[in-house]
């Protein structure tokens, strides 16, 4: 990825003066410009949940190459070992199985993004490939993140594997985020389409990923526990890369392995929240209405282990650990950052101006009351790990650059028919909200992320603002409201400044959720 994120040479500015600088500023790489310093931080954010190292983590054979272990557990192996996996890091956690694991591994099959092969060959990372004559099958599908005929074949051909199993075999699972849209096994008489189109709509409303994912378990076959029900009485360890916040096995690509305690009611609740009950196919009011007497029920899955390998707070601390090298002060804001993205751009807007005038140590464009409404606004984001007091107070003893990091995955609700992704719209909305007010003698810098690479249906994983955007905006004859007003901020970045501001890494072959980065650097 490293040769995919450029800096533009008409991106570097003039060096930091250092005489407002203590000692961090001696170390920072000198003369390397905010976005590039930026870019760095996200990529080495990406770099350090790449699927191949967690995998080997989780997963090892004992020295008699007879025993899987994973974590604490073992498990014999006799010939009986297979592999099923689904998501958008599975290709890259493949390989790595594939290269532990070797002649045990009598077969196995993975869906995977389309795409995903050629762009990992193309980045050269052939460690993310399997071997010329691998066991496993690999399908490609699910184009811009939704179900479609190539990860149905996918869905069937992991289902018959799974069902083909008996007691004296153990199935190894790899599930990463994406693995919902890459397994879509609809229940009849639900159509594909008819889940593509449901799917689509509460994606679109602004749903979350929990409640996507309540209707997508009680639609599908495999979702929700139905996999593990498929391959029992084989025993099922599931390796589990985490895309949702807080970790939560039963929502991560829909919980396959994890018994469902949703009820039919649940789903309605969510229909009519979004408005959508009464417009429901009959199909799916058909399965719905006999959802509650066959549910994957707990008594499913006792024959499985799920673990989780790894999250986004892993690419955060990594993150956190680079920016301290290149001089920042830096910490970690939340793992958690969710709700509308108008919302969100709010909170980062308030907190860059009241902690850019504890930076200045300056009362500019900062008043008490901003500093309440910033903690309102928190209160009512209900962000579980929020440290804010913290950081402010991190902030005000800083008297040098900062760099706050989060992650987490803020939602979308669209209106208008443009072309972007949450990432660019928080970096467009947090763009409008630093250009406010003037914010001293400091540069902001705010960069928006998806570590999967993949910014809703666009090729670029995000997009970084500063707060002269408003102005660069306007001086291009670019009306930031018109463009927010379509959703459409990918067309917005594309024509700012040629296209600098965007994060082109192509896929990454991983995706724990979105990283913000909010950095300051006094002038
Ligand atoms: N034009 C747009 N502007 C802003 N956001 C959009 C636009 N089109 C789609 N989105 C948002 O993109 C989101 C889907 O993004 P993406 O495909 O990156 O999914 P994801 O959540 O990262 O996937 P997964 O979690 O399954 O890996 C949807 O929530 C949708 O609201
Ligand atoms: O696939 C999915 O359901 C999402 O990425 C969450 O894991």
């Amino acid at each position: 990825m490293a040769a995919a994120l450029q800096v533009l040479p008409c991106l570097l500015r003039a060096p930091s003066r250092p005489f407002l600088w203590g000692p961090p500023v001696a170390r920072m790489t000198s003369g390397m410009a905010l976005p590039e310093q930026a870019r760095q931080l996200f990529e080495s954010a990406v770099g350090a949940v790449q699927p191949g190292p967690m995998l080997q983590r989780a997963l090892s054979l004992d020295p008699s190459g007879r025993q899987l272990k994973v974590r604490d557990r073992s498990f014999q192996l006799r010939e009986n070992l297979y592999l099923v996996g689904f998501g958008k890091a599975v290709l890259g956690m493949a390989a790595a199985a594939e290269e532990l694991l070797g002649q045990h591994l009598v077969q196995g099959v993975i869906s995977v993004p389309k795409g995903i092969r050629a762009a990992m060959e193309l980045a050269g990372k052939r460690e993310m490939l399997l071997k010329p004559h691998s066991h496993i099958q690999v399908f490609e599908g699910a184009e811009d993140n939704l179900p479609d005929r190539d990860a149905l074949r996918a869905a069937l051909a992991i289902q018959q594997l799974a069902e083909g199993l008996t007691a004296d075999d153990l199935l190894l699972v790899l599930i990463s985020g994406g693995g919902s849209a890459l397994l879509p096994a609809p229940i009849p008489p639900v159509t594909l389409e008819e889940k593509q189109m449901l799917t689509k709509l509460l994606a679109a409303r602004g749903a979350t990923i929990q409640e996507l994912n309540t209707i997508r378990k009680a639609l599908s076959q495999l979702k929700g526990g139905g996999l593990a029900q498929a391959a029992y009485p084989a025993q099922v360890v599931s390796l589990i890369l985490s895309d949702v916040i807080g970790d939560p096995l039963e929502v991560i690509a829909s919980g396959p392995t994890v018994a469902s305690t949703h009820s039919v009611q649940d789903c309605l609740h969510i229909l009519n929240h979004y408005g959508l009950r009464a417009a429901l196919p009959r199909s799916v009011k058909t399965v719905l209405s006999r959802a509650d007497s066959d549910p994957h029920g707990p008594h499913t899955c006792g024959h499985v282990l799920n673990v989780i390998i790894g999250s986004n707070s892993l690419a955060l601390a990594e993150a956190q650990r680079q920016a301290e090298i290149l001089g920042y002060h830096a910490m970690v804001l939340s793992t958690a950052m969710q709700g509308n993205v108008k919302s969100v751009a709010q909170f980062y807007g308030l907190l860059a101006r009241v902690a850019a005038a504890r930076l200045t140590s300056s009362t500019a464009g900062h008043s008490l009351e901003e500093e309440a409404k910033l903690h309102e606004l928190a209160a009512e984001l209900q962000l579980p790990d929020l440290q804010l007091d913290e950081a402010l107070e991190t902030v005000a003893k800083a008297k040098g650059p900062v760099c706050l990091l989060a992650g987490g995955e803020p939602t979308v609700q669209l209106q208008g028919s443009g072309k972007g992704g949450r990432n660019q719209e928080l970096a467009l909305l947090v763009g409008t909200e630093l250009g406010r007010q003037p914010l001293g003698p400091i540069d902001v810098l705010f960069l928006s992320g998806g570590t999967d690479g993949q910014d809703g249906p666009t090729k670029v994983a995000g997009a970084w603002v500063m707060s002269d955007l408003v102005s660069q905006a306007s001086a291009e004859g670019l009306d930031i409201a018109t463009f927010l007003s379509q959703n459409d901020s990918y067309t917005f970045f594309c024509r700012l400044q040629g296209g600098s501001h965007l994060l082109h890494t192509g896929l990454t072959g991983t995706n724990v959720m979105d990283v913000h980065l909010l950095i300051f650097r006094p002038q």
